[in-house]
């Protein structure tokens, strides 16, 4: 339904009798009256229950048993309380999990059932991880379609009607080869060639459109790949990061699928998790855009492996190319520009290289040392 025939009376006449373009006195119009998108009764008045700065934000994770949602439960439950913090996603938790904080069902192509998640819990505050990363989309360009585009505008609507704060990650995977790429700054060209991309292209835009439009505090980062040693990735071009760290500890063997030369923007875990609940508690006045990249480290397979091989001597790595993630890294950037993130809210990464392989072989020694005691 076109948004203009959910608009109540008042909204309406605001609407029409803007001049010109009417952008900006639309935008401080329309966002005073605050109404939402999908509002069904035309002239209802909207609510959205307030909270104070002070209160606990109620927190709903979507996606949250892929590589990075568990991490962030965790983190947010020490700081906001376990009861706080609801994972959901559509598969079944492993039971370490399911026992570890609230856990719901939530299909993000189900708009009733997700509202009333929303509205049954009193949540404030959503992060919204679920998608299709850009391999497995590729495989698979009509589901990636329907959950990373169909999938974020039920997000949007809800966040919009239930005054939420809202995070949506994006990734380094939003440019393209027409971007500049060495590095790549938060504005320039976008134009990727993923349908991975394109939706989280989409994203950045519809979110961005929905705070000018309603007030939306839609906060967004660009992600690049990331690296975790207790959760596996969901099926994109940098998984080669973590995969070689399990091969290397389990045969001393790992065969890359990209050229060993091949550049990405990387981060360790630890840095994405706490950088995305600094901009979700950055004042609102500290932010003046609300898509930032975010950065750590950059490097290419030879380079991690010569890396991990101070350690691990005797680990031999070859390379068998998958053609479609290839091409894929050679449209992404190899290093990001975050000044603006560094500048806003202060955004400095923990975790370079050396301390990145550091980290991961100090989790697997310390988890075959567990194994061996038990
Ligand atoms: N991991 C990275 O390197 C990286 C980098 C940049 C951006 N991101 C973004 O961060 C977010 C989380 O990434 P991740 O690595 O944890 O992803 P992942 O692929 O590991 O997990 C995604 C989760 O979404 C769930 N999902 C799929 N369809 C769904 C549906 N219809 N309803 C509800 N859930 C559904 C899946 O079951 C899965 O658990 C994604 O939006 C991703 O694009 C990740
Ligand atoms: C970079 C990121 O978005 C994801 N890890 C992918 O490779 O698809």
């Amino acid at each position: 339904m076109p948004v203009i025939r959910t608009l109540s009376k008042v909204a309406k006449q605001i609407l029409l009798s803007t001049p010109g373009c009417g952008c900006q006195p639309l935008t401080v119009a329309v966002r005073n009256i605050s109404f939402s998108p999908r509002q069904v009764t035309s002239d209802a008045s909207f609510h959205s229950v307030s909270f104070s700065e002070t209160d606990h934000p109620k927190v709903l994770i979507t996606g949250g048993l892929g590589q990075l949602g568990v991490g962030l439960a965790k983190m947010l439950r020490k700081r906001f309380g376990k009861n706080n913090v609801i994972l959901s996603d559509i598969r079944k938790p492993p039971s370490s999990v399911f026992h570890s904080g609230p856990f719901i069902y939530s299909d993000i192509l189900d708009y009733k059932n997700l509202r009333e998640i929303v509205v049954n819990n009193r949540i404030t505050w959503l992060v919204h991880y679920s998608a299709l990363l850009s391999a497995v989309g590729e495989a698979n360009v009509a589901l990636a379609r329907s959950v990373n585009i169909t999938g974020l505008h039920n997000i949007l609507d809800i966040a919009a009607e239930h005054g939420l704060r809202l995070f949506v990650p994006s990734t380094i995977g939003a440019f393209g080869p027409t971007s500049p790429r060495n590095p790549t700054p938060d504005l320039c060209v976008q134009r990727p060639r993923t349908i991975y991309g394109v939706s989280k292209v989409h994203a950045e835009l519809m979110g961005e459109y929905y705070h000018h439009r309603y007030g939306l505090d839609f906060r967004c980062l660009r992600y690049p790949g990331i690296i975790s040693a207790d959760s596996m990735p969901g099926g994109g071009t940098t998984d080669y990061a973590v995969q070689i760290f399990h091969d290397a500890i389990k045969s001393s063997k790992f065969q890359c699928n990209l050229r060993p030369d091949t550049r990405l923007p990387m981060m360790y875990i630890d840095d994405c998790l706490r950088a995305t609940l600094e901009v979700m508690e950055a004042p609102v006045d500290t932010l003046t855009m609300r898509t930032y990249n975010i950065n750590a480290m950059s490097f290419s397979p030879e380079e991690l492996a010569q890396e991990l091989q101070k350690q691990m001597p005797e680990l031999e790595v070859t390379y068998d190319i998958d053609h479609v993630r290839q091409a894929i890294a050679d449209s992404w950037p190899m290093n990001f520009d975050d000044s603006n993130a560094r500048r806003d809210w202060g955004w400095k990464h923990d975790y370079d290289l050396p301390e990145l392989v550091q980290t991961m072989l100090n989790f697997f020694d310390a988890e075959s040392r567990m194994a061996g005691a038990n």
